[in-house]
């Protein structure tokens, strides 16, 4: 009958209830559940032949009414069916139950299958999930709870639901093959990490002897004796009080890091107020604003303040107002131009800011070419400022995108230029402010005071740090070359990005157009 076959499927798809074969003990196929549909009501029997071991008839009857079913202990350890709204109670004496989950059928096997029946119980919101425990063994948690009440004459052991479990029961009690006691079961019943935690008690137990065996044996404390008589005891000389040279070695050692050393550096007051006169240093757009420059202009400081035009203002040196044109470059010294004009060289390390040094001076930004690479420039590049000025621009030293050989072969170009170069009057020497002098520049300064080769140090990208350190790091150059016969006094200190301490340069410079003969 299709109504009956649908209710049926109905029924046991809400209580989740498997009616379906199991094996008992004995090797029987046993029907665990039958149910038909009698006038309009639902008759549930269990067991074979609808009987328990005392003969006593078991039956389910439940009314198809919404198909909602309650299935629940009635505390006495009876299963009691009662369907919604029906006054029919079905009792099954001293069973013990279990509680399935909904997703998951567990099949349980009795030792004597005749004695022990079974109930299932569904229990809603029941989630039947799967963890699997850290050694390996398959743990249903919590969901599938099967909690057995015991049959008083039965306290036999019995055969566990789930394989994963029964491997446990076997591990622990190897004789007792797939067979556990109700206690057993009941732990089983937990979630995994109770059962983890009973299992590993349960060894803990069986093994204590082992486990007091395998703890770590308590460390015996190492007592020093001193020998009062031992001098070679290292110990004994923590409390001795150095000697007075030994203090002076211990002084000349602690010394001070390089960073400490350059913090205490304490700047003159010139040089102090040359770097807040010309606003040099990592400075906030509302303080150049307030000191009237207009910041809306590329390197603003580079400007006269509170000027009315919204243009730049002309450049104060004449010179550094003409046209600046690149005429020659050369990559050996044969290839150097005639010595026409007095020659301006920007050298230093590469990726310095020789090349952005040049269109900040003269405004012409794109003449000369500029890279965040090192390296870019690879030859000495000679630009014409007018017709009394050149300015060069030579390659960079240390390091730089190019082999060792090549990089060598300008550092020896560069050394040639300006120890050799007789219309050359001035080398700016550009030194990062950030990172201050390196060897390489101390190279070049010990061969051009050899060559008696007039220079000067430029502090470059000024904007990158605080104006005090800007300070410092000039303070420390003038200390450190004091003693130098070709340096030219001041250090210059400059931004080509902000502008700072650009028309300063500018001033120094022009004066070599103005004075310098070839
Ligand atoms: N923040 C800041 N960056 C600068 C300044 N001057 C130059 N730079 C940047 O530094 C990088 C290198 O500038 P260049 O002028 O190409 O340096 P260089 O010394 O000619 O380098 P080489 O030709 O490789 O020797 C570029 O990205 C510039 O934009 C400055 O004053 N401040
Ligand atoms: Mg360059």
């Amino acid at each position: 009958m299709p109504a009956e076959s649908t209710l049926r499927h109905k029924l046991s798809k809400r209580l989740k209830i498997s009616n379906g074969k199991s094996k008992n003990e004995n090797g029987g196929n046993k029907k665990l559940l039958n149910s038909r549909v009698n006038d309009g009501k639902l008759e549930i029997s269990i067991g074979k032949s609808n009987k328990n071991s005392k003969g006593e008839n078991i039956k389910a009857r439940h009314r198809a009414m919404d198909g909602k079913r309650k299935l629940k202990s009635n505390g006495k350890g009876n299963i009691v069916f009662r369907g919604q709204g029906s006054d029919e109670e079905v009792y099954e004496p001293r069973r013990y139950e279990t509680m399935n989950s909904d997703r998951k059928r567990k099949r349980i096997y009795a030792a004597d299958g005749d004695d022990i029946g079974r109930v299932y119980d569904n229990h809603a919101g029941a989630h039947g999930k799967k963890t699997l425990s850290k050694k390996g063994f398959e743990v249903v948690e919590n969901h599938v709870q099967f909690s057995f009440v015991e049959q008083e004459s039965v306290r036999k052991s019995r055969t566990i639901w789930d394989k994963g479990l029964a491997m446990k029961v076997n591990k622990s009690k190897p004789d007792s093959n797939k067979k556990v006691n109700a206690s057993q079961i009941k732990l089983q019943g937990m979630s995994g990490s109770s059962l983890k935690k009973t299992v590993g008690d349960k060894k803990s137990f069986d093994g204590d002897s082992q486990a007091q065996d395998d703890q770590p044996k308590k460390k015996k404390k190492r007592v020093i004796r001193i020998d009062p008589y031992d001098t070679s005891n290292k110990r004994l000389d923590d409390g001795l009080i150095p000697d007075e040279n030994a203090k002076k070695d211990m002084e000349k050692n602690v010394e001070m890091s390089k960073n400490a050393q350059f913090r205490a550096i304490q700047p003159s007051p010139s040089i102090l107020s040359f770097v807040e006169d010309n606003l040099l240093g990592r400075r906030r757009p509302i303080e150049l604003r307030r000191a009237g420059y207009n910041i809306d202009l590329s390197a603003p400081l580079d400007n006269i303040p509170f000027s009315t035009s919204s243009e730049r203002e002309r450049i104060e040196e004449n010179i550094f107002r003409n046209k600046l044109e690149f005429f020659a470059a050369a990559k050996v010294s044969s290839s150097f131009p005639a010595p026409d004009l007095p020659e301006i060289a920007f050298a230093g390390r590469s990726n310095v800011g020789k090349s952005s040094m040049l269109n900040a001076l003269t405004r012409q930004w794109g003449v000369v070419r500029t890279s965040d690479k090192p390296g870019l420039t690879q030859t000495i590049n000679f630009f014409k400022l007018g017709t009394k000025l050149c300015l060069v621009d030579l390659p960079g030293y240390g390091f730089a995108y190019a082999k060792e050989e090549v990089k060598d072969a300008w550092e020896e170009l560069v050394k040639e230029y300006v120890s050799t170069r007789v219309s050359l009057k001035r080398v700016c020497l550009l030194i990062d402010t950030k990172w201050g002098m390196k060897p390489r520049d101390h190279e070049l300064i010990s061969l051009m005071e050899r060559s008696q080769t007039k220079y000067q140090v430029v502090l470059t990208k000024t904007d990158t740090v605080f104006p005090i350190d800007v300070a410092r790091r000039a303070m420390q150059i003038e200390e450190s070359l004091k003693a130098n016969n070709s340096l030219v006094q001041p250090v210059m200190m400059v931004s080509s990005k902000s502008g700072a301490g650009i028309r300063s340069l500018r001033t120094v410079l022009s004066k070599i157009a103005r004075f310098a003969k070839v």
